[in-house]
């Protein structure tokens, strides 16, 4: 299988990451309903996220943690929506690319969905 390692491969991973969030059952309402994201304004930012974290090809320069706040505030963000992410994205990588890099990916999203839904979880007993 392909090996990730162009920026066209991640765009091409993050298109299809979004494709299977949009039709979600159980995380895509949050992106269609509750904050009605822009996705052609929000898919270039995740390119260069992804990009940042994975190459070290500094393109983003957002907080990843401070958008999610107000979406956790509208409807709890819970463990098992986190878990579902992570779920949709590592079978997303996984069907796509094989490596190290892959496996990079795999794991950096995998610690920053489980620090994101613990900080969550204690901005909504601290509210
Ligand atoms: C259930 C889990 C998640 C949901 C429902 C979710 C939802 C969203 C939504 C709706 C936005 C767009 C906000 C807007 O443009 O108005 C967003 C942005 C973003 N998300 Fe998530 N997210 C989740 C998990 C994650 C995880 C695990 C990561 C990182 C690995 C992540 C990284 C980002 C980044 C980098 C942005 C762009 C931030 C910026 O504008 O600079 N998200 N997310």
């Amino acid at each position: 299988m392909k090996k990730l390692e162009t920026r066209q491969d991640i765009e091409d991973l993050v298109n299809r990451f979004y494709d299977k969030v949009q039709n979600d059952d159980t995380i895509g309402f949050f992106f269609n309903d509750v904050a009605k994201v822009d996705w052609a304004h929000h898919l270039p930012k995740m390119y260069s996220f992804w990009e940042t974290l994975l190459f070290g090809q500094i393109s983003y320069k957002g907080n990843p943690m401070a958008v999610h706040f107000p979406i956790n505030a509208e409807v709890p963000m819970e463990k098992f929506h986190f878990e579902h992410w992570i779920t949709l994205w590592t079978a997303t990588v996984e069907e796509n690319f094989s490596g190290e890099m892959a496996e990079l990916a795999v794991y950096k999203a995998k610690n920053i969905a489980n620090l994101m839904a613990h900080k969550m979880e204690i901005a909504r007993k601290t509210r």
